[in-house]
């Protein structure tokens, strides 16, 4: 039976992936996007990946967050739709390139199952224009913001999609819940941003709390991963391989001399399905 979704997680981050190519659904409205997303209403998901789209010699995909806004990036994503490809029969090598709105990324199957999936997830700038972050053109490097009467320390940086990291003593769910939906909407970032709660273990292991951009709480983030990792170690904190330890795992990250940031993790496929008229009559309504 011909399948409209593909469900993936990667460390409880899960995505559903959509293929143009082999099913009805040609154009994903915000509303569809969240109906789809939805844990009570739809299927239930972190997120929509669409694709694979074919420009000239390229594979492209689009990302989506449950609220419906589109992605430049999520290191996740990219891994479960590389799986997602190798599961298809789209690609036959364990190498190749992918096209995302925040810039094309080099993936390598690590095994034959798609299991581990590395992902050169490209470079990170600290540049507040580039990320972006309101006020004077700066690097954004331990500055104080102040929510809820506590002072926080964030840097922020930008691999393809904006991230806000916290320097915490501590960390935990709640704080991440209560700050993390505050930053996320804070007047000075522009675009919003993803949020990290980040706690030195050693100089090779950092453990978050992640916030995500139109999605709330995760359970992990590739993104928030690499970015967490790379703010660490321009703090100083951390050498060049961190493990990056998140409640639904571990995802390994390599800062390359290159300033190339290199990220490893899983990808677990949950199920295919299609969807019912019901539910199909109301996207298409
Ligand atoms: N919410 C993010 C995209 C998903 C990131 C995350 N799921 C990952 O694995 O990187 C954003 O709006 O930039």
């Amino acid at each position: 039976m011909k399948s409209d979704f593909y469900k993936y997680h990667a460390l409880g981050n899960d995505y559903i992936v959509i293929d143009p190519n082999k099913t009805r659904i040609n154009y994903l409205s915000e509303e569809n996007i969240r109906l789809i997303c939805h844990r009570n209403f739809g299927v239930g998901s972190d997120g929509i990946l669409y694709g694979p789209l074919f420009q000239d010699n390229s594979i492209s995909l689009k990302i989506f967050n449950p609220d419906g806004s589109e992605a430049e990036k999520s290191g996740n994503g990219i891994r479960i739709f590389s799986r997602y490809l190798a599961d298809a029969g789209y690609i036959t090598g364990s190498k190749f390139r992918l096209a995302t709105l925040g810039g094309e990324v080099d993936v390598a199957l690590m095994d034959s199952k798609g299991g581990q999936i590395q992902v050169d997830m490209g470079t990170v700038t600290f540049q507040s224009d580039q990320i972006p972050v309101a006020g004077p053109v700066r690097e954004v490097i331990k500055e104080e913001l102040t929510i809820l009467n506590r002072r926080l320390t964030i840097t922020c940086l930008s691999i393809g999609n904006p991230h806000c990291v916290v320097l915490c003593d501590d960390i935990s769910r709640e704080q991440a819940i209560e700050l993390g939906a505050l930053l996320e909407i804070n007047a000075i970032f522009p675009n919003r941003i993803n949020v990290q709660f980040l706690k030195i273990l050693d100089r090779n292991n950092i453990q978050i709390e992640i916030w995500e951009r139109g999605a709330g709480y995760t359970l992990a983030s590739g993104s928030s991963s690499c970015a967490a990792a790379s703010a660490a170690f321009k703090m100083g904190l951390v050498d060049k391989e961190i493990n990056v330890h998140m409640p639904g795992g571990i995802i390994r990250i390599e800062l390359q001399a290159t300033g190339r940031v290199l990220m490893t993790g899983p990808v677990t496929s949950v199920a295919k399905g299609v969807f019912c008229e019901e539910l199909w009559a109301q996207l298409t309504k």
